[in-house]
């Protein structure tokens, strides 16, 4: 559906986007994951046609887009701030791009309808946008794009401006909403709990470049860098010599999943492989947060740097108390030391 190749964008002398390789298949909903100025937006907006390329190229259905202007690639653009336009109703905002494609008045009525009843808000036809909450605003913005059925869907931090619980409910209604619509997205979040759970695949970017690509899970699971691992927000990242079956790390001998690559690498411990024990790395417990249905700890090691750890509610050891950690290997990651990224 979506293939880039090799798309780089300079501004001066600066590349924001530097040699991007992507494609989005029909039907996937790929998010694009990255620390603010990592070249999200503009890798979108070279997409919609809004953002002229310094090199490479884009196709859309196989069709390279090079002099295709922005109303005729058939992509449909949502974007943070929604941008509704604040002088017609919600009906008018929904039919914005139906006008433009000059549809007649009855069928853009009735599709119209057919995309409010969707997106959740049935019969909101003839309500000014200012009488709308933040959510509803951006299931209108969503039906707008939605309309004119675009064949690619682009979100920019679709959900950027609305509180956490009101996003997470959403993010699970849009990923519906795109399975049973058959829809192909391309998304840009800088929230990973978000992009996780709207995406088929997610691609991380730094520094205008992919850092890594794959599903949800491959990339929880297997950060493909010191980077990405931190990004995700796992800080148990230590430098470490890998021989058969464990490491050597700051924190001592650390056992690793068979198979591990041997040699000079970096290692990750999930936060769930740190475990309280009778005998162990001694900590000292910094901090202790309550998390739902765990407790995070922050552990002073006697050597190393400071690690996270998960335990259960009961028994939680408070801070200032000293405990002994091991480490379970089927949390432990062997992240291959590379090049950048
Ligand atoms: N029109 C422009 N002129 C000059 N520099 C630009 C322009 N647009 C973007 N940039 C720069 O390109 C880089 C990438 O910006 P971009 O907005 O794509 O990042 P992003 O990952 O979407 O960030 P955020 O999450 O903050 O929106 C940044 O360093 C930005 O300052």
């Amino acid at each position: 559906m979506l293939e880039l190749a090799g798309v780089s964008v300079r501004f001066g002398g600066r590349a924001a986007v530097d040699g991007v390789d992507l494609e989005v298949d029909e039907h996937e909903t790929v998010c694009l994951l990255g620390p603010s100025g990592s070249g999200k937006s503009t890798l979108l907006r070279v997409v919609a046609g809004l953002q002229p390329v310094s090199a490479g190229r884009v196709l859309l259905g196989g069709a390279d887009q090079a002099r295709v202007p922005v109303h005729r690639r058939g992509v449909g653009l949502m974007f943070q701030d929604h941008q509704l336009f604040p002088h017609r109703d919600v009906g008018g905002n929904v039919a914005f791009g139906l006008r433009m494609q000059g549809a007649a008045r009855a069928a853009q009525q009735a599709r119209v309808a057919e995309l409010l009843e969707l997106v959740g808000l049935p019969g909101a036809g003839r309500r000014p946008v200012s009488s709308l909450s933040g959510g509803e605003q951006q299931r209108v913005a969503l039906a707008r794009a939605l309309a004119p059925s675009p064949r690619l869907l682009m979100l920019d931090e679709p959900l950027g401006q609305l509180d956490r619980g009101l996003r997470e409910r959403l993010v699970v209604e849009l990923r519906e909403l795109f399975t049973r619509l058959g829809t192909t997205v391309l998304a840009v979040t800088h929230d990973q709990g978000e992009a996780f759970a709207l995406a088929d695949r997610v691609v991380v970017m730094r520094e205008g470049r992919i850092a890594q690509a794959g599903t949800p899970l491959e990339v929880w699971q297997r950060p493909a860098s010191e980077f990405v691992a931190r990004f995700l927000g796992f800080d148990n990242v230590v430098p470490a010599t890998v021989s058969d079956g464990s490491a050597a790390t700051p924190w001592g001998e650390v056992p690793v999943p068979e198979g591990s690559p041997r040699g000079e690498h970096r290692l990750l411990v999930r936060p769930a492989g740190v475990r309280l024990a009778g005998d162990g790395l001694a900590c000292e417990v910094e901090s202790r947060t309550f998390r739902g249905a765990h407790v995070a700890l922050r552990l002073r090691p006697a050597g190393g740097p400071a690690l996270e750890a998960e335990c259960d509610l009961a028994g939680a050891p408070a801070p200032g108390e000293r405990v002994a950690v091991e480490f379970a290997p089927s949390e432990v990651v062997v992240i291959p030391a590379s090049p950048r990224p």
